[in-house]
């Protein structure tokens, strides 16, 4: 089945926390209409860019968009921003049922509101491998009041200016700025006003003595995240649209570009409603808990629980967290990785400096998108469209990664790692200390156009004999994965999608900072591009000088 539909994105005010601001809406709205299918389906998103002067894409996050690189939407890689007035249309096919989202690519647009679901059910006589009553959704984000042009600017100033930590965090696109709904149980902060419908609280409806499927995705620009619903245990079953084995779990831990699904049972006392809390994890919290409301029928749902929330737990408590990641492993029967790769790359991630610009790198290379997306411009083979030369596959085994860069000084560049088709590679992302002593963070690793294995993490340096302790038998299958601070993780993939792939830190300010790499394989499978991603730059040129192109 086709399913069409059509997003007009432009700037809106909006209360998301009850303080208005400029944000970025679809369809005059924040956030953006969710999208539905089932697994097959093809999607049709006319996408017309109401900006006044900005370009815009938007990727959809988790889908592989197997045979249609060119609808990724990512600006610079697998398509041209689309300009002001302008409409282009992404088509194509959602393979598998799960919990994903859509977001901006394009500079730090997605921090800007640009956002939505992205709900794939089973296909028709196809189950899911656990029953349920029914569902709830909620997709997490966090808010600045400074708009994402002032953000951008300090990032790339002198001296740095850091984002800083959010104003709110916000469930389904709405949150509570500086107050909190439970603030009369707790006496810790105001009690919030809520003067705009556009920062209600969010009600979770259900119905006692009956089994839910809470899918839960972050988008958030900078936050982990932690939730707990009081009084309720959370089964997780999916995660980033695969099935995970069953683990049973009373709060868990959500990094940027990550999904899940946890069935709940509504088997608690039902003359109360609950709480739903959601708290900062890994930087020093600055931001309120956002509070959600699990509203047991037939209570009012503007009755608020008459207990304190959950509270989650310490930022810095990374036992916990590890705890959480490391049990969450692949449902038994689910494909089981090749036994061996042909490829590693290693990965040191580094804070450091460009000319006294603080940037993040990548085996010393600081990304920075070409104006030719890629995508055009390797499958035409043209010269000088971005850094041709072969990007470092390791980083030097003296590195300490628990100290600060030496030598913080580091090089630019847009070069690629280019995958033999269909061969299987395996990436270590190795974390080390940013630029002041004793801070290691967490950076939530994205990779497009692929699922991969997760086959373990550690703490300290990765060394070769660490190999012989990867998970071959369960591996978890995801799109993004967490480096814990001072520590590595080591996935496994196989390039068997034609393309040209963004793998990066899914942190808004730190991908804008350069902490990403590009991927492609495939390049001479790829059939024609549409010419309206193709139509800027020199790619734009060869359109323009061929018109048989
Ligand atoms: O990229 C970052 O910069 C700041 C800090 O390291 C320098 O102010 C921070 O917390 C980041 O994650």
């Amino acid at each position: 089945k086709v399913r069409h539909y059509k997003f007009e994105v432009e700037y809106i005010y909006w209360s998301p926390d009850c303080e208005e601001r400029m944000m970025i809406g679809i369809n005059g709205r924040f956030p953006g209409p969710t999208i539905r299918a089932k697994a097959g389906d093809t999607i049709v998103v006319e996408l017309r860019n109401s900006l006044p002067t900005e370009g815009v894409v938007i990727h959809w996050h988790g889908i592989k968009q197997l045979g249609t690189p060119w609808a990724d939407g990512t600006a610079s890689i697998s398509q041209c921003a689309v300009n002001p007035d302008e409409t282009f249309v992404y088509r194509f096919q959602v393979d598998k049922a799960g919990t994903y989202f859509y977001h901006g690519h394009y500079g730090m647009q997605r921090a800007a509101g640009l956002y939505g679901s992205l709900i794939v059910d089973t296909a028709d006589g196809e189950e899911e491998p656990f029953h349920y009553d029914g569902e709830l959704s909620l997709l997490l984000s966090d808010w600045w009041h400074e708009s994402v042009h002032v953000q951008m600017l300090g990032l790339a100033s002198i001296p740095f200016r850091w984002v800083g930590e959010p104003q709110a965090i916000l469930i389904n696109g709405r949150g509570q700025y500086n107050c909190s709904l439970a603030a009369h149980l707790t006496g810790e902060t105001s009690s919030c006003k809520i003067t705009n419908n556009q920062c209600a609280p969010v009600v979770l409806q259900v119905r006692p003595n009956k089994t839910y499927r809470l899918r839960i995705a972050s988008t958030t620009s900078l936050s982990a995240l932690n939730l707990a619903i009081a009084n309720h245990n959370m089964t997780v079953v999916e995660a980033d649209g695969n099935y995970v084995e069953p683990v049973t779990v009373n709060d868990m831990d959500i990094y940027s570009g990550e999904s899940y699904s946890v069935i709940i049972k509504t088997d608690q006392n039902s003359s109360l409603n609950h709480w739903i809390s959601i708290g900062i994890r890994g930087r020093l919290p600055k931001t309120q808990n956002a509070l959600a409301i699990l509203n047991y029928h037939p209570n009012s749902p503007s009755k608020l629980p008459s207990y304190k929330p959950p509270v989650t737990p310490q930022w810095n408590d990374y036992t916990h967290s590890k705890e959480f990641t490391y049990k969450i492993l692949a449902m038994h029967g689910t494909q089981a990785p090749p036994a061996n790769s042909d490829r590693r790359i290693a990965l040191l991630n580094t804070q450091n400096k460009i000319d006294g610009y603080i940037k993040w790198s990548i085996n010393n290379i600081s990304l920075v998108l070409p104006s030719t997306p890629y995508l055009g411009s390797m499958r035409f083979n043209l010269k000088n469209a971005f850094d041709t030369e072969k990007p470092p596959e390791n980083f030097s085994e003296h590195y300490d990664v628990m100290r600060p860069p030496i030598n913080p000084n580091s090089t630019k560049g847009s070069s690629v790692y280019k995958l033999k088709f269909n061969s299987t590679i395996d990436v270590v992302l190795q974390n080390t200390n940013a630029l002041t002593g004793n801070v290691s963070e967490i950076h939530p690793w994205h990779l497009h156009g692929h699922d991969f294995w997760v086959l373990g993490h550690g703490d300290g340096k990765f060394r070769k004999n660490d190999v012989s302790k990867f998970n071959l038998r369960n591996p978890p299958l995801r799109n993004t994965v967490v480096i814990f601070p001072y520590g590595w993780t080591a996935i496994r993939f196989v390039a068997n999608n034609p393309g040209v792939w963004a793998f990066h830190c899914h942190i808004e300010p730190h991908l804008h900072m350069g902490m990403g790499i590009i991927l492609a394989e495939g390049i001479e499978l790829i059939s024609k591009i549409p010419n309206e991603a193709l139509a800027c730059g020199i790619t734009g040129q060869v359109l323009m000088n061929n018109k048989r192109h």
